[in-house]
């Protein structure tokens, strides 16, 4: 089964954690993965996955890869963009690498519920 990953920059996290309880019901049923501090917080809502490093030190590199790969089904990336980032440039690849492999990446709530509510349609 694809996996879906779940990214999110500090200033979205709490905006991610909001998310992931109003979908939880339907999150259960998936396999997530996510950039390390992500993960615990996704960890925290009760939701099972699997940790990658933190983004700034590989974590959204690991993502990128394994969306290279075809293992994810999308992304879910709430990136801050009034904050400075020092891995931006990983950041853009992550983006470029989806654009490159046709994946599926939401960069806000409106468009990651979008995205939600096609993939669990029935
Ligand atoms: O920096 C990130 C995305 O670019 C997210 O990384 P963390 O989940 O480790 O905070």
């Amino acid at each position: 089964m694809k996996k879906i990953a779940i990214i999110a920059h500090d200033g979205k996290k709490p905006e991610m954690v909001n998310f992931l309880n109003k979908n939880l019901d339907r999150l259960k049923k998936v396999e997530l993965v996510a950039t390390g501090t992500t993960g615990t917080h996704v960890k925290n809502t009760g939701l099972k996955v699997e940790k990658k490093l933190s983004g700034p030190i590989g974590g959204d590199a690991q993502i990128a890869g394994m969306a290279a790969e075809k293992k994810l089904a999308m992304i879910l990336f709430f990136r801050d963009p009034l904050g400075k980032h020092p891995h931006e440039p990983d950041v853009q690849m992550l983006m470029r690498i989806c654009d490159v492999h046709n994946i599926p990446i939401a960069t806000n709530p409106a468009t990651a519920q979008l995205l939600i509510d096609a993939f669990f349609e029935d």
